[in-house]
């Protein structure tokens, strides 16, 4: 069986920010803009054409769509049934997750039948970080992986293209991973760092690089024009959230994470007020959910899908039949990617999940140590196919 053959020399994509501003003069001219919030230039193409907040409806947005989904990821609301709001007992739970891996089976009790979709196809994997590569822990700072789930990825990445799609900054992703054998992609996609490939010209802001070994790569940063911004409003999020006990802000280049994993639940609203006053005067800008995390991003029509479809591209792999992309990812960012790979109809996604919860992924996995599982088999069965 030949599938999975792909180059596996992909060369060192990285490199630290600071040290690209001597060759890019993407890096410098973006930085050094004179920024005003509302005469700034976009890359108009990337604009997303509906308008963030819609005057009026600012306090229904506020009192039901934000808080509901902030309470969303919270794992003792999500155990209440959506009706009756009774409390689920275990045995519901199993029940639940049973019926649940039928709508999307385990990646790895269906391993033979991805193995027979792999047949004669390159493969390329795509891994999110957070709840993906290490578990969800309070402190976003300690976020690490694991030794062993390092060696799988290092491992997996020595015989497929692997890419790390982070909401996170590249340069953060990349301390925690440490893999110079991969591609990374931090800010959900909004910078890049790939394979030097001819690329459609209608991807602005794309430079060509060099690292400190002297490999080539690509830099894409579609939202290069929005750092300032993103900035400010940083700057504005942890004064403004500064008495709120718990809250964190991170500040991931291309946007911003408030977390509110350690405040306490009477407060989220307070949380979700102080950041929609931030956000009042920032009309480009706009607010996704993530695991307990308010995420605030520019309005580009620019998402982890989108990540996904430019490094395929930078890849060589787009135009090509034979090739198979898998996505593995753990939050409601990830699903622009699944769903982009379901919309192409190549490759799948695969939620990473222990509750039971509707996806654009076509397979599942409980947890990291199941994505390591994971792993290891691609690994073992690429060895046990060369050998033969
Ligand atoms: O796209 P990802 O790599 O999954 O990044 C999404 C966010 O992940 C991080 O926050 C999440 O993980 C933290 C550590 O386990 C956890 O404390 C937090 O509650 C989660 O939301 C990261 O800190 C964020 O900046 C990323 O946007």
């Amino acid at each position: 069986m030949d599938i999975m053959d792909i180059n596996t020399n992909l060369g060192s994509p990285i490199l630290a920010d600071s040290a690209l501003k001597s060759n890019s003069p993407l890096g410098i001219r973006t930085a050094l803009l004179p920024y005003s919030p509302n005469s700034a230039t976009f890359n108009s193409s990337l604009l997303l054409k509906i308008p963030r907040m819609i005057p009026g409806i600012l306090d229904d947005v506020m009192s039901s769509g934000w808080l509901d989904a902030m309470k969303s990821s919270s794992p003792t609301h999500n155990k209440l049934t959506k009706n009756t709001g009774s409390e689920l007992t275990s045995s519901d739970d199993d029940l639940a997750h049973n019926n649940w891996l039928l709508k999307y089976p385990s990646a790895l009790s269906s391993f033979e039948q991805i193995t027979n979709s792999a047949k004669g196809k390159r493969l390329a994997l795509f891994l999110d970080y957070d709840g993906t590569l290490s578990p969800i822990v309070d402190n976003p700072d300690r976020a690490f992986m694991s030794s062993a789930m390092r060696a799988s990825v290092r491992s997996v990445a020595k015989y497929f293209p692997t890419a790390i799609i982070s909401g996170r900054s590249r340069d953060k992703v990349y301390e925690f991973v440490g893999l110079k054998e991969l591609y990374y992609a931090g800010s959900h996609g909004m910078d890049i760092m790939g394979p030097v490939r001819p690329i459609s010209s209608d991807h602005k802001n794309c430079i060509k690089s060099t690292d400190e070994q002297g490999k080539e790569f690509s830099l894409f940063q579609p939202a290069s024009e929005f750092l300032p911004m993103i900035n400010e409003v940083f700057r504005s999020l942890v004064k403004t959230t500064k008495d709120i006990e718990g809250t964190k802000v991170e500040n991931n280049k291309f946007c911003v994470s408030v977390h509110y994993r350690n405040v306490e639940e009477k407060s989220w609203e307070i949380v979700a007020e102080s950041v929609n006053e931030v956000l009042k005067d920032y009309p480009r800008l706009r607010l996704t959910h993530g695991r307990k995390v308010l995420e605030v991003r520019p309005v580009l029509a620019w998402d982890k899908g989108k990540a996904v479809q430019f490094l395929l591209e930078s890849l060589g792999l787009s135009d090509s039949d034979d090739f198979l992309p898998i996505y593995i990812g753990d939050d409601r960012t990830d699903e622009d990617a699944f769903k982009v790979l379901r919309e192409m109809n190549r490759g799948f996604g695969i939620l990473v999940s222990s509750a039971p919860k509707d996806s654009n992924a076509l397979y599942s996995l409980r947890d990291p140590s199941e994505v390591m599982e994971f792993l290891k088999t691609l690994v073992l069965l690429k060895k046990s196919i060369s050998k033969s």
